[in-house]
């Protein structure tokens, strides 16, 4: 069958299968298999997968992993981790896996290893981030750096930011802050607290163009020269980019500047330079284990059979969700507060990958890409916005994470909690209360027949609604280099399979464009003839109100 023709039967036989199955609910498939559990969850060493609570059965596994063989998922991964040129539409390789590749083995861009640069950038990262932790690295007028300031936005700033947060039971080097935001407030809420005496900053963007980051980097060379004088810029600075003569003109030295290369996507470069604040957070040797944990993940993407591969799978189960069954968005739900920023983290690589509507061709796709991804830990979603997941018009796919153990073993009451509040919620929306039920409780709760017919449907949860769990130990260094290591791999999956590139973001560059255009607007110059009456509008009440 030629491939278009295998692709579209792939899609057609899953949607035939959909409306086959449409009787059936997740409470119906357990009560038919209760070794369901069994069937649909996967595991990789620690790490634990559970589709079970998906509609998801035996078929669409299959049906799925066909659509992925028509899709040629796996030569596409093969040609993504021996350095092809899969980034079309900017010309270049994808290779962050080659800035965690534990393995000896050669990675090749255009014919040339590229991995003793990759440890020779790890290497001087380590030395220099050894050198600010023992304070042989010092501040220019002596004393130990007790603070460091990531300058970045985007890929520059979320997976350093995120990471930290966290490894923070690892964290025993100087105190880490992140500054993104172009609101100058973000820059003075947080170097208020720091002395500059003994604050290092590190500018992190791949370009060193950046406004946001420019703006706030300027900032904070007036702060380091205005309490130390000039000669304190190369003391107080590092800088980590692709563009080392932007870093040069900036006034960094050459010995505190770190390379990362343009095969490095910013949303995929926090195992490069970019992950400098975490590795003075917490140690190069603990980094080298979030490397280690992110290069497990990769053997076992590139090694494994679809059937039982972590990434595919759970590609797959976005792929049925967001365009066998039409769910709009998906819901990453941590029970770990220290993986806070995941949510955010994860809008990035997954929105700014497949937020597309062409093809690596150019033309229109076909079907819905990527999702809306958004989320906060448990448990204090729940007490916000889970009301719309469990009794919403629309399902929202969850997908639940949470450890075993908690670091806090004097606390083990409020882990115990934490995972059966992670438990019930799956189970809550998967099996629902009906209006029986509802008026059941009313009554046995003392309730008059009539109040408990008015309140029972308000009570009512519909149930059904799929959610997905991945389980692991505890939230160590190495552990979270797997689970971001999963869900790029499942973003390529899904990339793979809508024939899209995950690894351009051309949507981000109109607002940039009008925003510089704007700014003399802003500033007081007359609006452009052609502007439209809306922003002109705003902008002369911005100027009345200022
Ligand atoms: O690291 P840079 O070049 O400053 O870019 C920051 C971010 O800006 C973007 O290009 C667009 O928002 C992201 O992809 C990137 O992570």
């Amino acid at each position: 069958m030629a491939e278009a023709a295998r692709i579209k039967a792939a899609w057609d036989a899953l949607a035939t299968h959909r409306q086959a199955t449409a009787g059936e609910t997740l409470k119906s498939l357990f009560a038919a298999d209760p070794a369901r559990f069994e069937t649909f969850s996967f595991r990789l060493d620690d790490l634990l997968l559970d589709l079970s609570k998906t509609a998801i059965d035996a078929r669409t596994l299959e049906l799925l992993t066909d659509l992925a063989r028509a899709c040629e998922v796996e030569a596409r991964r093969d040609a993504m981790l021996s350095g092809e040129t899969i980034n079309v539409t900017e010309g270049r390789a994808v290779l962050h896996t080659a800035l965690r590749n534990r393995s000896g083995a050669p990675v090749l861009v255009d014919g040339r290893d590229v991995m003793p640069e990759v440890r020779a950038v790890l290497e001087a990262l380590a030395a220099f981030a050894g050198g600010v932790r023992d304070g042989s690295i010092a501040p220019a007028r002596g004393g130990r750096f007790t603070d460091v300031v990531n300058i970045g936005i985007g890929g520059s700033d979320l997976g350093p930011a995120m990471a930290t947060l966290a490894l923070a039971p690892w964290h025993d080097g100087p105190r880490c802050h992140f500054v993104s935001n172009v609101d100058g407030a973000h820059f003075a809420d947080t170097v208020k607290r720091l002395d500059p005496a003994t604050t290092l900053f590190i500018v992190a963007s791949k370009t060193f163009t950046t406004v946001e980051t420019m703006t706030n980097a300027a900032s904070a060379r007036r702060w380091i020269v205005e309490a130390l004088g000039d000669g304190a810029v190369a003391h107080h600075f590092a800088a980590v980019s692709t563009a080392l003569d932007k870093v040069a003109a900036f006034g960094i030295p050459v010995e505190r500047a770190f390379g990362f290369w343009d095969w490095v996507g910013g949303r995929y470069s926090v195992w490069s330079a970019v992950g400098l604040p975490v590795m003075i957070a917490i140690g190069p040797e603990q980094f080298g284990r979030f490397l280690d944990g992110a290069h497990a993940m990769d053997r076992h993407f590139a090694e494994t059979p679809l059937e039982s591969n972590l990434p595919v799978l759970l590609g797959l189960a976005g792929v049925w969700h967001r365009d066998v069954c039409g769910y709009a968005s998906r819901a990453i739900l941590p029970y770990e507060q220290r993986l806070l920023r995941f949510p955010a983290y994860l809008q990035q690589l997954d929105m700014e990958s497949n937020g597309k509507s062409v093809t690596l061709t150019g033309e229109p796709v076909e079907r819905p890409t990527g999702p809306i991804v958004w989320g906060e830990p448990g448990t204090n979603g729940q007490h916000a916005f889970y009301q719309l997941i469990h009794q919403g018009t629309d399902v929202v796919p969850c997908e639940f994470m949470v450890g075993a153990r908690g670091h806090e073993s004097e606390l083990a009451h409020h882990h115990a909690l934490l995972v059966a509040n992670c438990l019930a919620q799956s189970q809550a929306l998967m099996n629902g209360r009906s209006y029986d039920e509802a008026r059941n409780q009313l009554l046995a709760m003392g309730r008059s027949e009539a109040q408990a017919q008015s309140l029972a449907p308000h009570r009512v949860f519909p149930g059904d609604r799929p959610s997905l769990t991945i389980l692991y130990r505890t939230l160590d260094p190495f552990t979270l280099g797997r689970l971001i290591a999963l869900y790029e791999h499942r973003v390529f999956v899904e990339a793979a399979i809508w024939n899209i590139n995950a690894f351009d973001q051309w949507g981000v560059e109109l607002g940039k464009e009008l925003a510089s255009a704007l700014l003399p607007v802003v500033e007081g110059a007359a609006p452009p003839a052609d502007a439209d009456g809306s922003t002109v509008g705003l902008v002369r009440a911005l100027r009345a109100m200022a």
